[in-house]
């Protein structure tokens, strides 16, 4: 299967055609996401060039870039209800990959099925989605069995099988599947947003964008796009457990100025009470005063990670 997959990728890009890994099947957010991110970077050229690879899951969809080739993954990274995405910070750190954009899109959950809201008996989605509507099953559905599953569209594909399964998927989902739309905006909050990144392998000169110090080149190419507003994303891991190690740390953003827009810890995996910090913050790594915070933390840090600089969405 592998060898197979590894065969048609190198056919595709033989013939100059992009490869995109995304949570599959069909009718995901996150082939939205694709489509939304596509239509704003490449409305020029045409869209057949462009080939989506749909994948199980998330950790798929990474070893779609990493292992089999394809150029580009989308996946989601935060939701403005449920928050981060755990399984995609686990693989930004696992994996040497680089973030070129993202997309933020708004999320509406329906509750699809073949049959009628009395007779759901099972309720099937992503653990994302099903978080986003707990409130909603509890108070509607409370003797329902949850199953999870990869994607919201994998839900409303395996729900077209029963008459007592309901999918919480997009309203898109239900029209590709044939599923009815017996519920609409059932998300705990109205105002549901998923973040998702575009990401592809780390490059060997990614890091020299913020190495090289001021009037190199690495600093001077694509000048246009760094006058959009970007925000760049690092991981960094403090070995040392002291008193104000992190006051530390973010004192060189706090004395320059730089605006955190996030700022997230995920267990280190090595012992209980041990993290990893994942910081998002206002800026592009080409500019000199980004440079500057990033080689000030680096000897601060166990580790430090840059993941990329790209166009605030
Ligand atoms: O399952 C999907 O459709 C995804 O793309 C993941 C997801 C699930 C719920 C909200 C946003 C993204």
């Amino acid at each position: 299967m592998h060898g197979t997959y590894t065969q048609l990728y190198k056919l595709c890009r033989s013939v100059g055609i992009m490869i995109i890994g995304v949570l599959g099947p069909r009718g995901s957010y996150s082939d939205h996401a694709a489509s939304l991110w596509l239509s704003k970077e490449y409305t020029a050229s045409p869209l057949k060039d462009i080939s989506l690879k749909y994948c199980d899951d998330i950790i798929d969809t990474f070893n779609a870039v990493i292992l089999t080739n394809a150029d580009l993954g989308i996946v989601p990274v935060e939701n403005s209800i449920e928050g981060s995405v755990g399984v995609t910070l686990d693989m930004l750190m696992e994996h040497e990959i680089h973030i070129i954009g993202e997309v933020v899109v708004p999320i509406e959950h329906c509750l699809l099925s073949r049959g009628k809201i009395e007779d759901i008996r099972v309720i099937l989605s992503h653990p994302q989605a099903l978080g986003q509507c707990r409130q909603f099953i509890k108070s509607h559905f409370p003797h329902a069995e949850i199953r999870t599953t990869g994607s919201t569209s994998h839900a409303a594909k395996l729900a077209t099988e029963f008459e007592e399964m309901a999918a919480i998927a997009s309203r898109d989902s239900a029209g590709m599947y044939g599923l009815n739309v017996l519920l609409c905006n059932i998300q705990d909050c109205n105002n549901n947003h998923t973040r998702f990144i575009v990401f592809r392998k780390k490059q060997e000169d990614d890091d020299l964008a913020w190495k090289t110090c001021s009037g190199s080149v690495a600093e001077t190419d694509d000048t246009a796009k760094r006058d959009l507003p970007h925000r760049t994303s690092i991981i960094v891991y403090l070995d040392r457990d002291r008193p104000g190690a992190l006051y530390d740390l973010l004192g060189e953003f706090a004395i320059r100025k730089i605006n955190l827009t996030r700022i997230e810890s995920r267990p280190s995996k090595r012992i209980l009470g041990d993290y990893i910090f994942y910081i998002d913050f206002a800026g592009n790594i080409s500019d000199t005063i980004i440079k500057d915070a990033l080689n000030s933390i680096l000897p601060k840090a166990g580790m430090m990670k840059v993941l990329g600089s790209y166009e605030m969405m």
